[in-house]
């Protein structure tokens, strides 16, 4: 018996795209092919060499190339969406719906053919409503197209709660609900630091500030960078659902996931509490929420609505 190399393409070479790249091989999950358009082979090429010639020092196995030809992703196990374009200062992430529908429609047809049986994974913005492109496009099951918003959003909620604190970010949990914009809903009652609740920890004015930090994380690093929206983050972000996938590690991970009758939504993609495992999206988790927190997340599945509209 022949065992067989686990392979993960990334769509989209840019910041986030070559990020997830060399994370994923640093982690020896899989061997990666990094693809971009034609214009951008030889660069994407040079990007996959150079990180594969970091492969000695650091030691890692996973082998990577660069290509704008989808025959080189045949039979992905996994396959992850960052192509696209960023926002810039002064955009909002619903900005870039219409272009990135484009590119959505065009990079689905291409996996779908090459790789039927693969879980997609997808990043572009405005990646509610991008997830809900790919999901028609592929006509794949629900169970293999999935979005990464809730990893990175409740990655910030702790950074800053672990900065409010003085404490290590591996004690602080949280998890954020909604859709990926600034109407999200980090969820303050389910998140704590070494078990111990949040609210008992910091003042309620210093949670309010951490929450409006969080909803507005990804604006903070645009307006930072100045030509282009965050990546390290994000891509530590795709590592760990892919990571949980191709390791079937069933584990609690707040997902863009297609709704039907949850939290009272049907038919759009929103971000909530999953199980994610070798299956995909095994479980959405359903959690009591209060008034409060239901016109929070009611607010937030309008702004994608909204978005969704405006799509064709
Ligand atoms: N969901 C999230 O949490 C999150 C986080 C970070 C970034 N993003 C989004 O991810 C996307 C990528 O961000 P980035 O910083 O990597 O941008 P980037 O501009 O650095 O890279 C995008 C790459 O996509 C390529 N591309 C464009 N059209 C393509 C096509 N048809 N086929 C293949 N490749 C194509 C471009 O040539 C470019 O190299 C953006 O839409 C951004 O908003 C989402
Ligand atoms: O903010 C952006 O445009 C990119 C991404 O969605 C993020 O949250 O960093």
């Amino acid at each position: 018996m022949t065992i067989k190399r686990r392979k993960v393409s990334v769509i989209g070479g840019g910041f986030t795209g070559a990020t997830t790249a060399l994370m994923l091989a640093q982690k020896e999950l899989s061997d990666v092919v990094l693809v971009d358009i034609p214009q951008n082979e030889d660069p994407t090429k040079g990007k996959a060499l150079d990180m594969l010639e970091a492969s000695p020092v650091q030691g890692f196995d996973s082998n990577i190339i660069g290509t704008s030809n989808y025959e080189d992703t045949k039979d992905s196990d996994i396959v992850v969406i960052t192509a696209g374009i960023a926002r810039k200062p002064g955009m909002s992430r619903d900005d870039l719906v219409q272009t990135n529908q484009k590119v959505m429609k065009s990079v689905t047809q291409e996996i779908v053919k090459y790789s039927p049986n693969c879980y997609i994974i997808v990043l572009t913005n405005p990646v509610d409503a991008m997830t809900y492109t790919v999901f028609k496009e592929s006509g794949f099951p629900k169970e293999r197209v999935i979005g990464q918003s809730g990893v990175l959003d409740t990655a910030r909620f702790r950074t800053f709660v672990a900065q409010e604190l003085n404490l290590s970010v591996k004690d602080v949990t949280g998890f954020v609900l909604g859709g990926h914009g600034d109407d999200m809903v980090p969820l303050i009652r389910y998140s704590y630091a070494g078990g111990i609740p949040l609210e008992t920890l910091i003042p309620k004015d210093r949670l309010d500030a951490i929450v409006e930090r969080t909803r507005k994380g990804g604006g903070e690093i645009v307006g930072l960078l100045g030509n282009g929206s965050a990546y390290y983050a994000p891509a530590a972000s795709l590592v760990q659902m892919v990571e949980a996938i191709l390791k079937d590690q069933r584990r609690v991970i707040p997902a863009i996931a297609y709704l039907e009758g949850e939290y009272g939504y049907d038919g759009i993609y929103l971000g909530v509490p999953t199980i994610l495992g070798g299956n995909g999206l095994e479980k959405i988790i359903e959690l009591e929420l209060t008034e409060e927190e239901k016109t929070a997340l009611g607010q937030s599945a309008s702004a994608v609505k909204n978005v969704m509209e405006a799509l064709v």
